[in-house]
């Protein structure tokens, strides 16, 4: 059964304060100074022409599908799978459901908005409060049922979308369970060698859906859509309409498109991932650019440990010459700290700094702009 996280308590201290700004994008005919970004962020890959580096694309029926997904992680944290087994008719459901909710007028949404001191419910990107200007996006998130969020939308039509939200849940968490048993098998470790991956064989662990829309906007060059940050989660399963919009960043390379495919899966590599594997598949830096003429909309699965397990680093992976880098943290107190430290979370609950004295890879050296 499904614990219900017990986080919104997490996201109080720090977001009691903001006074969220909803204003209707899609209306919009100018950038809004609010949302105007500087120019800086154009900042394309330095050797895009020379060495074509892009997100790797494994297919899951692929025999060698293990070892591509353990490399994969180690020099991306980011990779697109096939064949994943999703049945694709749930995947175009969860799109127009979407489609649906962010298509509501202004006054309708904000009757779900996210609680000041809450997590589930419709608003602008959480992770605003550390930047100057907002972003050009509107979230809808949902931890454990959406029930009670739909039917202040849709007060006597909440059922579909319900439905599809549950049963894109189950889809997945099952691939989340697959992918988890593929990164940790890289890493030469069983579902059995973490407490809570064998034992409930089926169960499902807590979870975050978080759908994401991007109006088009008509100064794409200074808005952005979701601003860099890595994911709290153990992994992430994106589904992005065909329209392009996410980049990662990758060390060396710089920002790159992961393209959308058809019927395909993006993986992110999340910080409790980083910190279970001890820094061996770092988290992946990653944001959202929009465009001019189309609608973007993103689904985003945020796969989290059950909310009373401690992670950290697995002990098969540590020793005298590695000691684990991070001190145990359960998924609600890690969100906690995030909350707080954004960025800097990861580096907040690292036991010995790095001999560079840079903090962490995933800090990337003040990549990220704290506003
Ligand atoms: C379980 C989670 C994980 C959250 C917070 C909470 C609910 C929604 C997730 C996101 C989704 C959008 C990016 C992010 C950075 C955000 O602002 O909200 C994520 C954040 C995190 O990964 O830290
Ligand atoms: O819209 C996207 O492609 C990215 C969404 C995202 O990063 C998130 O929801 O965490
Ligand atoms: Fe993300």
């Amino acid at each position: 059964m499904h614990t219900r996280l017990s986080i919104d308590h997490a996201f109080n201290t720090y977001h009691q304060m903001i006074k969220q700004k909803h204003l209707d994008l899609a209306s919009m005919k100018e950038l809004p100074e609010s949302h105007a970004w500087s120019s800086s962020l154009d900042e394309s890959p330095s050797n895009a022409s020379s060495t074509p580096d892009s997100v790797p694309v494994i297919n899951l029926k692929d025999p060698n599908a293990m070892k591509l997904v353990g490399h994969a992680c180690k020099t991306w944290g980011v990779f697109q799978v096939t064949n994943h087994g999703v049945p694709t008719n749930i995947l175009e459901e969860i799109e127009a459901a979407g489609r649906n909710l962010f298509a509501l007028p202004i006054q309708q949404k904000l009757k779900a908005a996210r609680a000041p001191n809450g997590v589930s419910g419709y608003g602008v990107a959480r992770i605003s409060v550390f930047f100057p200007k907002l972003m050009w996006s509107e979230g809808f998130t949902i931890i454990g049922s959406p029930y009670e969020q739909a039917r202040k939308l849709w007060p006597d039509r909440y059922s579909k979308f319900c439905d599809v939200i549950e049963e894109y849940k189950e889809e997945m968490n099952k691939l989340a369970q697959r992918l988890m048993a593929l990164m940790l098998g890289s890493l030469g470790v069983t579902m059995e060698d973490v407490k809570w991956g064998g034992t409930q064989a089926g169960s499902s662990c807590p979870a975050a859906l978080q759908l994401n829309s991007y109006p088009a906007c008509p100064d794409p060059e200074r808005a952005m859509g979701l601003a860099a940050h890595t994911d709290s989660s153990l992994l992430t399963i994106l589904h992005q309409n065909n329209t392009s919009g996410l980049q990662a960043h990758k060390e060396g390379t710089g920002w790159v498109t992961v393209p959308p495919i058809r019927h395909a899966l993006v993986i992110n590599v999340g910080d409790l991932l980083h910190i279970l594997s001890n820094g061996l598949y770092p988290s992946v830096l990653h944001r959202a650019m929009v465009n001019r003429t189309q609608h973007r909309l993103s689904v985003a699965y945020l796969y989290g440990p059950p909310s009373n397990v401690q992670i950290s680093p697995l002990s098969k992976l540590t020793d005298q010459v590695h000691p684990p880098l991070y001190r145990p943290v359960t998924w609600s107190e890690y969100l906690g700290t995030k909350a707080k430290h954004f960025n800097k979370a990861l580096s907040s609950v690292r036991l010995c700094a790095p001999l560079n004295g840079f903090a962490d890879a995933n800090d990337h050296n003040g990549v990220v702009p704290v506003g």
